[in-house]
């Protein structure tokens, strides 16, 4: 049996500034060694491996485990791969999933990048929206966090576009949490609200993290 999570010690945004300098302090070949070894465990998932369609993100240089080898894998198996767009327009928080047709290559310098430098898919040509212009809903969401638990808690960016863009889907794709080793805080629980997603798989480069929850579904 796993032991039981404890408490929340920090706030979200203790929390958040802790484990933001933590990423900052990381040597960049620890940044990428620890992505490589992420992707790999994230490759070897029964649930990655029947998905056809993943919704995948783009990271923040420096910031945040680098996606780009997990995007390349996913391409090379002929998933449909889905990249998130924000809408600047919006009051509130919004983003919807864009196809890539194309090259991993021209992602990263062709696309427009977004105040925090993560590239993101063009207006123009438009490329399908995740689940709408004949294009499926992912059946698979590789999240972004600030942290993750051993239980499948999440805290992010701190403006919830995942929240809410997960609480208008129809169907609950299988959710994948991934980040750096020190973005895993294991038994020490996240801060969480009622409105917070739990995770399916936390992954980190030690592997598949979580200790409960439903990941036996899967
Ligand atoms: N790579 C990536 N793409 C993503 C997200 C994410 O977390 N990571 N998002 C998830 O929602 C959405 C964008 N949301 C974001 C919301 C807030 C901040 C933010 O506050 N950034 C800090 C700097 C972060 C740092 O220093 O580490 C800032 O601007 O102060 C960034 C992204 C959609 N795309
Ligand atoms: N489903 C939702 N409906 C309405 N408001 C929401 C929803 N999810 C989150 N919010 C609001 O968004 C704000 C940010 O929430 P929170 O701090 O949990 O973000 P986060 O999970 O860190 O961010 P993200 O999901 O972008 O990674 C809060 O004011 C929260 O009330």
């Amino acid at each position: 049996m796993p032991s039981p999570l404890s408490k929340p010690v920090l706030s979200k945004p203790s929390l958040r500034s802790l484990v933001r300098s933590s990423i900052k302090s990381l040597p960049p070949a620890t940044l990428s060694s620890e992505s490589l070894r992420v992707t790999e465990h994230v490759l070897a998932m029964p649930s990655y491996q029947r998905s056809a369609a993943v919704a995948l993100f783009l990271s923040m240089p420096g910031k945040e485990l680098d996606t780009e080898p997990l995007l390349r894998a996913a391409l090379a198996a002929n998933k449909k791969v889905f990249i998130p767009r924000i809408d600047p327009s919006s009051s509130i928080p919004s983003m919807s999933f864009l196809q890539v047709t194309c090259p991993p290559s021209d992602i990263y310098s062709l696309w427009p990048r977004n105040k925090w430098s993560i590239p993101e898919p063009p207006a123009s040509p438009p490329l399908p929206v995740a689940g709408a212009d004949n294009a499926p809903a992912p059946d698979l969401l590789i999240v972004p966090g600030v942290a993750f638990d051993s239980g499948g808690g999440r805290l992010g960016q701190g403006k919830g576009y995942y929240d809410r863009y997960l609480a208008r889907l129809p169907s609950m794709p299988v959710l994948v949490g991934v980040g750096l080793g020190c973005q895993m805080r294991g038994g020490e629980r996240v801060p969480v609200d009622e409105h917070d997603v739990p995770m399916d798989y936390v992954v980190g480069p030690g592997g598949v993290e979580l200790a409960v929850g439903i990941a036996s579904l899967h």
